[in-house]
């Protein structure tokens, strides 16, 4: 009994948190590591046995020079995935480009993942022989001398979520990543000779916006509302079989803005914009030949569509098609012109945006107007009190409301003033006082002026500014 060791209960504690101790300390370095070990010898065992890889290639061209639109997008995609610690990196810069731009080596690995899926890229480049090919339709007469690809391995139980799923994903996220970084150009006509006429692209450098525009706000967000249902649409047009376009057609007086919706509508889409002059062509051959040049997610802009062309003006004022039907397939016409943007070209096209824009819409074609055709027609007009205000915000700084606006408000209310000319009141002066003081004298000259007052003929619809068809 003399060798019966006591265990006191400030002994026993100690004893049970010393036991704590070393089991959590063989937890940590023995057991864990072991278990994790074992998972992935399982893992392994897993994918070397049980597992069927599948092996996506997705070639840089597919025939001989028309170049894939998914390989495109991954060329993009994957400079994402890049591993922050890649040890090469080979950067190019393209003439007339001020940004790098990383490129591939071969062999480079990346990762990603989707929806739980670990997904393993390669791009692969090998070279190939050079054939020269002469009869080649594209721009470049000979087929490329390397060979590269893009390498997707995974397995084959992830095929149907990889085809229908993640690869629809890359595209989507290379369309934002696309526009993220997108200068809108501005393409216009230009004639090299009597046969030869191309589109000349410049950056559309016009800073027009939605916010910057003045309008009725109702027709604004309308407009707004059309264009984020249309891009949204895809699925919509291909159900119920139709071209996924929309026309717009802007009317009213010079300098109320429609040229400033346009560039603000390529702004906001991030489309380019193409500006087809229909007095730089001369048959309808020719403008199918330019409309074939223009991209899908593109604006095509027909400005003052009632002075284009005479074939373009209302057929029972000029009587044209009705003197010389032989003539048309030589020349310009309204019906080809309509034709062609209505039928093959906007079917062979996606995201196509048609604006159309005119001073008076009263002398276009109703072949124009009729329904289906323009889909939503938006009256641009003089200035409004709401317009008034969005211009004072940009122009001068003044977003809530002045001493000054009420006299404004009423003389607007009885003179026919343009957002243009406003606007030239507003910047004529750098104290905001002095140009709300020089435009209130404006808008009493132009008031007791009435003579000068240009008259918007399409004025009776403005109970109606917009007008649209689904
Ligand atoms: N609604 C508006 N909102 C903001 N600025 C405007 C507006 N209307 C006119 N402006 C200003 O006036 C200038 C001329 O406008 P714009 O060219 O857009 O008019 P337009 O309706 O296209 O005229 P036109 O019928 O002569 O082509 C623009 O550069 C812009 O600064
Ligand atoms: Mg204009």
């Amino acid at each position: 009994m003399d060798h019966m060791i006591k265990v006191t209960p400030a002994c026993f504690s100690n004893m049970v948190a010393y036991l704590i101790l070393v089991w959590s300390k063989a937890m940590e370095y023995c057991l864990l590591p072991t278990i994790r070990f074992l998972v992935s010898v399982l893992d392994g065992f897993f994918i070397r046995f049980l597992s069927k890889p599948v092996t996506l290639q997705i070639e840089e061209y597919h025939g001989t020079s028309t170049r894939n639109k998914v390989y495109d997008a991954l060329d993009l995609y994957l400079k994402d995935k890049i591993s922050p610690s890649a040890r090469l990196l080979k950067v190019a810069q393209a003439r007339k480009e001020t940004n790098f731009t990383v490129q591939f080596s071969n062999n480079q690995e990346f990762d990603d993942s989707y929806e739980g899926i670990q997904l393993k890229w390669k791009f692969v480049s090998v070279s190939k022989n050079f054939k020269y090919n002469p009869t080649s339709s594209s721009s470049y007469n000979s087929v490329p001398e390397k060979k590269q690809y893009f390498e997707l391995v995974f397995d084959l139980r992830h095929k149907e979520k990889v085809m229908n799923s993640y690869l629809p994903y890359v595209m989507e996220r290379f369309k934002a990543m696309k526009d993220e970084g997108k200068v809108v150009k501005l393409h216009t006509l230009v004639r090299l000779d009597a046969f030869k006429i191309r589109w000349d692209a410049i950056n559309l450098e016009h800073p027009a916006t939605f916010e910057t525009v003045a309008m009725d706000p109702e027709l604004k967000t309308a407009v707004v509302e059309d264009l984020d249902r249309f891009v949204k649409r895809k699925e919509f047009y291909q159900r119920v079989g139709r071209a996924w376009k929309r026309g717009y057609l802007l009317y009213g007086p010079p300098g109320t803005g429609k040229s400033s919706l346009i560039a603000a509508m390529a702004n906001y889409l991030k489309f380019d914009v193409f500006d087809l002059q229909l007095t730089h062509l001369k048959t309808d051959m020719e403008l199918r030949k330019v409309l074939l040049a223009t991209t899908n997610r593109s604006i095509l802009v027909i400005e003052d569509i009632d002075c284009s062309q005479p074939a373009v003006q209302d057929r029972k004022q000029n009587n044209y098609g009705i003197k010389k039907p032989e003539f048309e397939g030589n020349q310009l016409t309204l019906s080809g012109l309509l034709n062609f943007t209505d039928g093959l070209w906007s079917s062979c096209g996606e995201e196509r945006i048609i604006v159309f824009t005119t001073n008076h819409k009263s002398k276009l074609d109703s072949a124009l107007l009729r329904s289906g055709r323009m889909d939503m027609h938006i009256h641009m007009s003089f200035c409004t009190y709401e317009s008034f205000k969005t211009l004072a915000c940009n122009y001068l700084k003044i977003c809530g409301t002045h001493p000054l606006y009420e006299k404004i408000e009423t003389l607007l209310q009885k003179t026919k003033a343009t957002p243009a000319q406003v606007a030239e009141e507003l910047m004529k002066s750098e104290e905001a006082e002095v140009s709300l003081q020089g435009l209130i004298t404006f808008l009493k000259e132009k008031k007791n002026n009435v003579k000068d007052e240009y008259e918007d003929d399409d004025d009776d619809d403005d109970h109606k500014q917009l007008t649209y068809f689904i």
